[in-house]
């Protein structure tokens, strides 16, 4: 699950079980059947009971990534990390701020961690309105070069920023990008997006997709056309 090319494309593809209980997250899983070998498991369904599904879908062959982005005190995130590290899931996310991420790797263990670079949902605006005097181009940058500092195996960032922030922290930390619209799909509420070809062509080792796989028609044929389009894309 490193930056590298030797990712099969439907490894590539991180589904994110936005729904509200584990029964829901179950009849979405097995809708998607083989198509789909990678969950998200966020706040919306972890608050609802779904982090026992971590186990369920381990059990199951798939890979999941604990995406409860923490931030608090160090003593708070290091013992936290240390309970989410007992799961056994794949990835589990931090705010990329260097006391978190100093206190979640020291409780990860073996798990492997996730800095949050700049929400996808955030434009330069949306900086300014929240009192920060940076872009998110400078910000982000500015993240993932403590993030690696300090340890992290990877970041969470628009696939905007991938061929940059690929150049500036090396080939071994793993990208993955949320904010990734097949042509013609609705943004919601995404500000930074690429397409699913978009994002590998420019680097990325993994796309975080909810929406557009799980408000589709036909689920099960979303997911298949992003891997298919991940799998047809040229990478740089
Ligand atoms: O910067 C971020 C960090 C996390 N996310 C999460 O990814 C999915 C995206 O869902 P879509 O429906 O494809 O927009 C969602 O679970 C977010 O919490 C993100 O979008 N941006």
């Amino acid at each position: 699950m490193g930056g590298g090319a030797t990712i099969p494309a439907r490894d590539r593809l991180i589904v994110a079980l936005d729904v509200e209980d584990v029964a829901a997250a179950r009849a979405l899983v097995a809708t998607l059947g083989d198509a789909v070998s990678f969950y998200k498991i966020g706040m919306e369904l972890a608050y609802g009971g779904g982090l026992a599904l971590v186990d369920e879908l381990k059990g199951g062959g798939k890979k999941v990534f604990v995406d409860l982005k923490l931030h608090d005190i160090g003593q708070t995130v290091e013992r936290a990390t240390r309970q989410i590290a007992r799961l056994g899931a794949d990835f589990l996310t931090v705010h990329a701020f260097p006391q978190t991420m100093r206190a979640a790797r020291q409780g990860a263990g073996g798990l492997r961690l996730l800095a949050v670079t700049v929400m996808t949902s955030y434009d330069d605006s949306d900086l300014a309105e929240a009192g920060y005097a940076t872009s998110v181009a400078d910000l982000v940058a500015r993240r993932a070069a403590q993030a690696r500092d300090i340890g992290i195996d990877g970041l969470i960032l628009s696939p905007q920023e991938v061929a940059p922030i690929r150049a500036l922290v090396g080939p071994k930390m793993t990208l993955v990008t949320p904010g990734v619209r097949p042509a013609g799909a609705a943004l919601g509420d995404q500000k930074r997006v690429m397409t699913p070809a978009e994002a590998i062509a420019a680097g990325a080792d993994h796309l975080v997709v909810g929406r557009p796989v799980t408000q589709a028609q036909d689920k099960r044929a979303a997911a298949e056309g992003i891997v298919a389009e991940i799998a047809g894309a040229r990478r740089a």
